[in-house]
């Protein structure tokens, strides 16, 4: 199974230094829309549908938050110099597979019931809602977090374990940006204070270091006016080949 499918990544091109370079022209630089509709998107796969953007189940804070690093994103057209550019939109998928030349194909060729864990809730607003932003220098990722009714843990509150995979998630997005594709090998988390459940919380995410193949990750989710400290987590990446992802 392993080298079937092994051999099928090869055929369409999904090798880890291709992989790589094009997470890299792919999700680096303001041009991003531009760029994954033209590169990673390519002209034989149809456009998978983007889960970051607005649903009608996003409530006021989550919107003025979301127009809010929108506007930071604009690209300044007048001139060379790109100006209030300093976020850039992370589109997501339901499957991380979906960003890889020909992904949607694959998609429904390996595993194709298969579902990023985060985005397996159909209902809109019933699990996460969410929006990842970047920085140019992918030193630091912004996530816009709004917590569903089916992510419940103690009454009225957001479960552990789904603040843990929305910490994983985020900080493995900034890793996936930096050196996809890698794995969580060690995720540390701190909760201080519970987050009220169909409440939206701003996740940051910082670089702290890369060394060989581990990039090291710190975050922190607080309310969104960062008057509250809700989680603070630290975690280590590490890269692996596709074949790695591959055997398991
Ligand atoms: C596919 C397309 C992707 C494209 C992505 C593009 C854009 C991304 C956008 C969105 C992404 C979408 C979604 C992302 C969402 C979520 C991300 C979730 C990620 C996960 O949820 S993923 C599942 C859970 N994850 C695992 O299932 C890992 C299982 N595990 C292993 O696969 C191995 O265990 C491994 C590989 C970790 C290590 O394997 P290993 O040991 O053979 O590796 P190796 O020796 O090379 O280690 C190298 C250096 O790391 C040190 N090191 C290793 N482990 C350590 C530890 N735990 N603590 C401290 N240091 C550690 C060593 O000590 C050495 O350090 P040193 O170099 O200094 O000696």
């Amino acid at each position: 199974m392993a080298q079937s499918l092994g051999r099928l990544f090869t055929l369409l091109s999904f090798r880890k230094t291709h992989l790589s370079r094009q997470c890299v022209q792919v999700l680096s630089g303001t041009t991003l829309k531009r760029t994954l509709m033209m590169r990673a998107v390519p002209i034989l796969s149809p456009k998978p549908r983007d889960f970051s953007l607005p649903n009608p189940s996003w409530g006021e804070e989550m919107m003025r938050l979301y127009n809010y690093y929108s506007s930071q994103s604009e690209v300044e057209t007048e001139g060379e110099e790109e100006q209030g550019s300093q976020w850039t939109r992370l589109p997501s998928y339901n499957r991380s597979l979906k960003y890889a030349i020909g992904g949607v194909y694959l998609s429904k060729i390996i595993q194709s019931k298969a579902r990023l864990f985060t985005r397996n809730i159909k209902h809109p607003g019933a699990g996460f809602e969410y929006v990842v932003f970047f920085t140019k220098d992918k030193q630091r990722c912004v996530c816009i977090f709004q917590a569903g009714h089916l992510l419940e843990g103690p009454p009225g509150h957001v479960h552990g374990g789904a603040i843990a995979t929305i910490i994983d998630t985020v900080t493995g997005t900034h890793a996936s940006l930096l050196c996809a594709p890698v794995v969580t090998a060690n995720l540390n988390i701190n909760y201080r204070s519970p987050i009220p459940l169909g409440s939206t919380v701003l996740i940051e995410s910082t670089l702290d270091e890369q060394e060989g193949k581990k990039t090291f990750i710190s975050c922190k989710i607080t309310s969104t006016d960062g008057s509250k400290l809700h989680t603070e987590a630290t975690a280590l990446f590490v890269s692996v080949s596709v074949s790695h992802l591959l055997r398991g």
